[in-house]
């Protein structure tokens, strides 16, 4: 099987979790696309969804396909979301944003009662950070906050290159009009130290390291579909196994 049908694979093993009447995040990136193409043939059939997009580029292309769209404007609470990830580990925190969609994903996952994740195999791991993390920053003062994204990392004893995200010649804008660094540190052994320390860089609009958000993972191989509930924490109603 190659990489886009397990992409298909996963998706399709996420629409079973889809009921009429559900008000659905719907993520972005090549994995998400490919569950709005088969959400979008469950509508054709009789379906009801409303969908709250977290991207333009999503957005996009659920109106061509038909799928009925909100915002979070209107519709601020959502029964389930499903997005793809750059990494997943085996607590379910991910890396996201890889398409630059992180800030609009994090505040949809945010606002829903279930997230479910995704991916292919290949994006399992034990540690996260073989992905460069993308933080999502104000435009103003791009040197000063590249300089303490650094500085903070090195407290944790985490270094590597930072680098403005480009698209050509020109810096990557995202849907909220911002900046993407995309910070390769390596490994992230302490990845609840890292959030903190970036989200204390007055600079940083938000980072991809998605933390007690996803409640299932469906990973997909040539072994078929694997699919990991988050692990159950204090006060949670998260279910808590691994089938
Ligand atoms: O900003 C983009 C998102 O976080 C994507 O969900 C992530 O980059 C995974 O994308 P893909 O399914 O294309 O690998």
């Amino acid at each position: 099987m190659d990489a886009r049908q397990l992409k298909v694979e996963a998706a399709r093993a996420a629409l079973a979790h889809v009921g009429s009447g559900m008000r659905l995040g719907i993520g972005t990136g090549t994995t998400a696309e490919e569950f709005v193409r088969l959400l979008a043939e469950k509508v054709a059939t009789g379906l009801e969804v409303v969908g709250v997009p977290t991207s333009e580029r999503t957005a996009a292309l659920c109106r061509e396909l038909g799928v009925p769209l909100s915002t979070l404007e209107e519709t601020p609470e959502l029964d389930l979301t499903i997005d793809g990830a750059d990494e997943v580990d085996p607590d379910l925190t991910l890396i996201k944003g890889g398409g630059g969609a992180l800030l609009r994903e994090k505040i949809v996952a945010a606002a829903s009662d279930r997230v479910i994740v995704i991916a292919d195999r290949s994006k399992m791991v034990e540690t996260l950070g073989r992905f460069p993390l993308p933080i999502e920053v104000n435009k103003f003062g791009l040197r000063a906050t590249e300089i303490a994204v650094a500085a903070a990392a090195a407290d944790l004893g985490l270094s590597g290159p930072v680098t403005l995200r480009m698209t050509g010649s020109q810096p990557f804008v995202t849907d909220g009009g911002h900046f993407i660094l995309d910070a390769s540190f390596g490994r992230i052994p302490d990845t609840r130290a890292l959030s903190n320390a970036l989200f204390a860089i007055p600079g940083v609009v938000e980072h991809g390291l998605f933390i007690g958000l996803a409640s299932t993972a469906i990973i997909a191989s040539g072994d078929g579909i694997q699919t990991v509930h988050a692990a159950r924490k204090p006060g949670s109603s998260i279910d808590h196994d691994v089938a």
